[in-house]
Parts: C-alpha cells; structure tokens; sequence
C-alpha cells in the first residue's frame, strides 16, 4: 500500500502543469489508489498533482539561497526582467528599494499564485526564462463545469475553479484577486530594448520623416476641388505660404489653455498602474470639466462673432505650427530622459539607439512636478481640437457654400465624433489600464500622433466637406446612423465589460460570462463579445470609421483615410498585443485562441 510523502494541510511547492514553475500550495487529500494529490493555489485553483511534481518548500529555499548567492551579473548583462509576471515572488535584493516595494506589495502578492522557476531555469537566457513564466496550463470554466487537460509530461491533471463549488468565501478570493491584479499590475522592467518595431532603427528614420510629410500631403489634397490622387499638385506649396507666427500664438496658447484646465482641481484624484518600483502616480481625472469650458469658452468666442473659419483657411499653417511644437517637445523629452532612472524608462524605448529611443519615446511617464505630459497630450489638445476644427469646418461649408445650416453630412460627421470625443472623455479613466499608457514610452510617435496626427487627419472627413458637397438622402441617413449606433453599442459593450471585469469580476453585470483562468491570477473572458472575437471593441471602433467616412460619398479616397488607418492601426495593435498576451499567459493564451479563433472580423482568423 503506498504511502503519502506528503500530509494533509502541509505546505509545499507543487509545479504547474507544463512549466517548470513552482507555486507554494497546500495539500487538500491523497489518493492512494490514482497516487495523486489534490493541491490549492492561492488563488483557488485546485489540481492533482503526481508526488514527482510536488517539492517541499525547504528544498526550494535552500535552492533558492544557493541561487541568489551564486548569481553574479556582469555589467553588460541586463537585469532579468522580474515584474512580467504579476504573480512573481519578490527575491532577497541587496537593494532597499526592493525591500520597500515587496513590503508594499506584500498584501496583493499573498492572494496570488507565487511561481519559483526550477533551479536549472538560470543556465538558460532570459527570453527562454520568460516564456517558461508564462507557460501555463489552463481550462475554461463554466458554472458547474470542470475540464480535463493533459500536460506535456502526459500526466492528468485536474483543474477546478474555488469559484465553481459555490463557495461564498472562495468568490471574495477570485475578487480580491482580480482586483489586486488590475490596481497592481506592474508594466515589464525597462531592460534593453531588444525586439525593435517599426522595422527597427531604418523603420523609424523613415517613419519620422514620412509620417509628417504624408499629412502634408494628405491636407494639401484634401482641400483642393480634385481630391484624387493623381491631382496631387506638382509644385509644392512655397514655405513662406506655410508658416504664420499668428497662427503659432494661437496654438501655443490653446496648449496652454487646456493645460491649466487638466490642473483645476475639480475631478477626482485615482492612481495609476504600480510602476517597477511599487509606487502609484496619481491623475486628476477632469476630462469632461474641460469638455464643458472649453465649450463655453468656444461659445462665448462665437458669441463675440470670432470667425472660426479663420481655421480652415489657415489650416496648413496650423498644422506646420503643431508639427514644430511635436518636434520642440520630442527633443526636450529625449533630453530630459537622460536624467530618468531605470524605473522611469519605457520597456519599448530603451535600445540604445538615439533614433529609435527617440521615434518610441524613453520615459514612460515624463512629469513636470504633477503634470503627466503624456496623459495631458493624449488626451486633451488633441481631442478637442478635433472636435473644434470640426466645428470650425461646419461654419466654413456654410460661409463657403453659402448655406444657412450645415448640410447633413457634415452635421453627421460632427455629431458621429462628438459622441467618440464625449465618450473618451467620460470614460478617462480607462486609459490609464490602456497600453499607450501603461507600456509605451513618450516619444516623436506619440507626440506627433496625439497633437499633430489626431487633430489634423481625424478632421479628415469635416475638411474634405467644406470643398466637396455630398447629398445624403433619408435613407442613407439613418443607415449610417444605424451604423455608428451598431458600432458605439459593440465598442463600448465589449471595452466596459473588459474594465469592469478586471475590476472585480464578480460584478452581476460580469459575474455571468465564462472565463479561462490564467496562472497569474487573472482570467480570459471567453463568452459574450470576447467569446466571438477577440477585439470586439475595435470592430466597434472599425464600424464607427465607416460611419464616418461615408456621409463624404464615393468621389474620392481621401475621406476614408481615418478608416485605411484605424484598421492598419488595430491589426498592427492586434499583433502587438497578441505577443503581449501570450507572453503573459502563456497557454492559457493559446487556450483563449482558440476557443475565439477570429481577431477582429467575424471569419477571418
Ligand atoms: N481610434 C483610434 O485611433 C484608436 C482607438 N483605440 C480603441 O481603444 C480601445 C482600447 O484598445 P486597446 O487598449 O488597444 O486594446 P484592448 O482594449 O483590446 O485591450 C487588450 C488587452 O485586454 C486584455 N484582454 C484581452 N482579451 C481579453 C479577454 N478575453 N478577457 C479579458 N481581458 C482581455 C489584455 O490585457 P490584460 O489581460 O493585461 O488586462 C489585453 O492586453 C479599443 O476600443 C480601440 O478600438 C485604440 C487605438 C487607437
Ligand atoms: C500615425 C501615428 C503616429 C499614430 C499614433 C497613434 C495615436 C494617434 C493613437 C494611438 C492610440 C490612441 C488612442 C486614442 C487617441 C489616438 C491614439 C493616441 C484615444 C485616447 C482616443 C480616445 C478614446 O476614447 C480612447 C481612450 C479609446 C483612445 C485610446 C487610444
């Protein structure tokens, strides 16, 4: 008769299937007739485990020790990565920083899982590290259901959910967990750059010089009366013609205008994700306070009987000045990050390479004092400058076509991105969980993208209307409604449930969906909108650009420039963060993949 190595109630290292990762659990029972033990994580998950997967802790700290103290760094090497994982044990550190920080993630990390890779793991380099991390066994949960998965070894394991026994106080665990995991997810550690995007050092020269110029180009035609391609005027515009010091005064001060509303100190204050060194930063969250001054203050402007077209007519001279602030900014930010701390630096924006560094941004979140540099501009000149050169657009088609009221499509047009603009701002918050915020560094991209390329190329469609007279007829009007209303419905659904569900997915509005647990304590909602694509809310967004772009009828290409870049935009995120996540969850990932085998469009993989 065998008997258990291990008893009831002891605690032990047990190994998740297929990895090499070790989690402290405890023991539940023993089975003498299968020989296997039932083990709990600490975030709930229950599974069977073989004696040959199960260590005790004392072997894993004596490992451990002897690891810490044979590991030398040379200086070239860079540091391993440890804060991938939500779920990694904070290691003996000479540093005191470390100290501080495991002191204060202590409460989050005592609800997670607490992986210990295998000793052999440190002959291996770190790219291998990492993907052993993330290598996880995973099953997708279903009230009352339970899946059976094999592992790589071939041995059976069980994997049951706390949540699934109706247990009230496993269901406060899940929460605790998924909670922490959203407030305490850290970004990757900022070692060297090594995946270089954008085609690497060559990618960015040539991105920096052709993004800027295509807008150029992209304006210039668009406001000429042939807006086809083959149009395109063969001598450039002269210089003088693009540079107005008015117009720079007036750029400089809408920059300022909206800074000192992001410092009123109306809205709420929340914290950001936990950066490397455990520490939160905090954002005023008063979006929609600025919205409605900024709106009063247009209000009042009009009132005064300042002609808003001067926009229109100028408008290549305001996009020179922006295109000029965008440069003065990226190279203070690239200067200024020669003074940021590793903590400090973007894990996507520290090659090593100036051109690189500086197109992707090196610090990952420049302040001045409490002004977040990169929360301000992605959100506030940008937006509502699009929303008020649309508005300017709409006075000049009606100064210029002398009409009374704005025609149809462009009110559509207006209303359409209003409602996106509004939207964005009541839901501010929700960037600081985004990518842009979290992961990538402020550099030429961002900066030319939130306060050149948003205001001058999203206000595309308004522009190329003043011009260019579309009629829409009853039905074409309410069919594009219909659209954008179809699309706002799926973009909003599919990103407030995401949200909500990292919050506490234990909400009644979530509590329903089924899910793939993952070993770094989150889940993967696998019904619903995310059970049908995997980037729901960008077919939402997808929907919205067309609805967007075709009040402009057929004539021209140019309109449907917004929609020919949100959708090479969302592929190229769709794959960026595809890699992201599979490094994160590991097979889970892979199990999520192919229970919603589609991307962003129905049908195609
Ligand atoms: N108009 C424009 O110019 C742009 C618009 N957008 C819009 O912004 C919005 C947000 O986009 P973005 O941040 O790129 O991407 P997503 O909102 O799709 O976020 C991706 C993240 O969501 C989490 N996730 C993925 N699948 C699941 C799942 N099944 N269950 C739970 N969590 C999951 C993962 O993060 P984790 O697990 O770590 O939480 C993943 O990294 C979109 O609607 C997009 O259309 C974005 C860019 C530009
Ligand atoms: C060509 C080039 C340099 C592109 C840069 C891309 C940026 C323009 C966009 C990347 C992601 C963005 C998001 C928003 C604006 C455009 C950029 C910055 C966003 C803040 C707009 C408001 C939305 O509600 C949003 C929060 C979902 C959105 C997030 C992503």
């Amino acid at each position: 008769m065998p008997t258990a190595r291990f008893q009831i109630g002891d605690t032990v290292m047990g190994r998740w299937p297929g990895s090499n990762l070790y989690y402290e659990v405890k023991v539940l029972s023993y089975d003498n007739k299968t020989l296997l033990y039932t083990v709990i994580y600490k975030d709930g998950t229950e599974l069977e485990l073989k004696e040959s997967d199960i260590t005790s802790l004392t072997v894993f700290k004596q490992g451990g020790r002897s690891r810490s103290r044979s590991r030398s760094r040379s200086p070239g090497r860079p540091r391993r990565s440890r804060s991938r994982s939500p779920a990694r044990t904070p290691r003996r550190s000479s540093s005191r920083t470390t100290d501080v920080r495991k002191e204060k993630l202590k409460e989050v990390l005592e609800v997670r899982l607490t992986p210990v890779p295998l000793t052999h793991e440190n002959n291996s380099n770190s790219r291998h590290e990492k993907k052993e991390e993330n290598n996880t066994a995973s099953a997708v949960t279903e009230e009352k259901t339970e899946t059976e998965s094999e592992n790589q070894a071939g041995g059976r394991y069980n994997l049951r959910h706390r949540k699934d026994q109706g247990d009230g106080k496993t269901v406060e665990l899940e929460q605790k967990t998924e909670t922490a995991v959203l407030s305490q997810t850290k970004p990757p550690t900022a070692i060297k750059t090594t995946d270089l995007e954008f085609g690497g050092r060559v990618g960015v020269f040539f991105l920096m010089f052709l993004l800027p110029v295509a807008v150029l180009a992209l304006l210039i035609l668009c406001g000429q009366k042939d807006a086809s391609l083959q149009s395109f005027p063969l001598e450039l515009p002269a210089l003088q013609s693009l540079w107005d010091w008015q117009v720079f005064g007036i750029v400089l001060l809408w920059l300022l205008f909206q800074a000192v509303l992001s410092l009123l100190p109306f809205g709420k204050l929340v914290e950001g994700m936990p950066l490397k060194n455990g520490k939160t930063l905090k954002y005023r969250i008063n979006g929609v306070y600025a919205l409605l001054l900024t709106a009063v203050a247009v209000g009042v402007a009009v009132y005064q009987e300042v002609d808003l077209s001067y926009i229109h007519a100028h408008f290549l001279q305001f996009y020179t000045s922006a295109l000029l602030i965008v440069t003065l900014l990226s190279v203070y930010l690239f200067v200024r990050s020669r003074w940021a701390s590793q903590d400090e630096l973007a894990p996507g924006g520290n090659s090593g390479y100036v051109i690189y560094d500086f197109f992707m941004g090196r610090e990952l979140n420049p302040r001045i004092k409490n002004f977040d540099i990169k929360f301000f501009c992605e959100m506030r000149p940008g937006l509502l400058g699009w929303v008020l050169i649309n508005f300017a657009m709409l006075q000049a088609e009606m100064k210029h076509q002398n009409l009374e009221n704005p025609s149809p499509a462009m009110l559509l047009v207006n209303i359409f991105q209003l409602l996106w603009v509004v939207d964005g701002f009541w839901h501010e918050e929700k960037l600081l969980t985004m990518m842009d915020i979290v992961y990538d560094g402020f550099g030429f991209m961002l900066t030319f993208g939130d306060l050149a390329f948003v205001p001058f190329t999203f206000t595309c469609q308004a522009y190329y209307l003043v011009s260019h007279p579309s009629e829409l007829s009853v039905f074409w009007i309410i069919t594009l409604i219909t659209m954008n209303g179809v699309g706002y419905y799926i973009f909003r659904k599919a990103n407030s449930q995401k949200f909500v569900f990292r919050k506490n997915p234990s909400d009644p509005a979530v509590s329903h969906l089924k899910t793939i647990p993952t070993a770094t304590g989150k889940s993967l909602i696998v019904s619903g909108l995310w059970g049908w694509l995997r980037h729901p809310n960008y077919l939402g967004d997808i929907f919205m650009g067309l609805a967007w772009s075709l009040p402009c009828g057929f004539n021209h290409l140019i309109p449907y420039f917004y929609l020919i870049y949100l959708i090479t935009l969302l592929v190229h995120r769709n794959a960026r963060d595809d890699r992201q996540c599979r490094k994160k969850y590991g097979s889970a990932w892979e199990e999520y993949c192919k229970a919603v085998p589609y991307r962003i469009f129905p049908g195609i993989y």
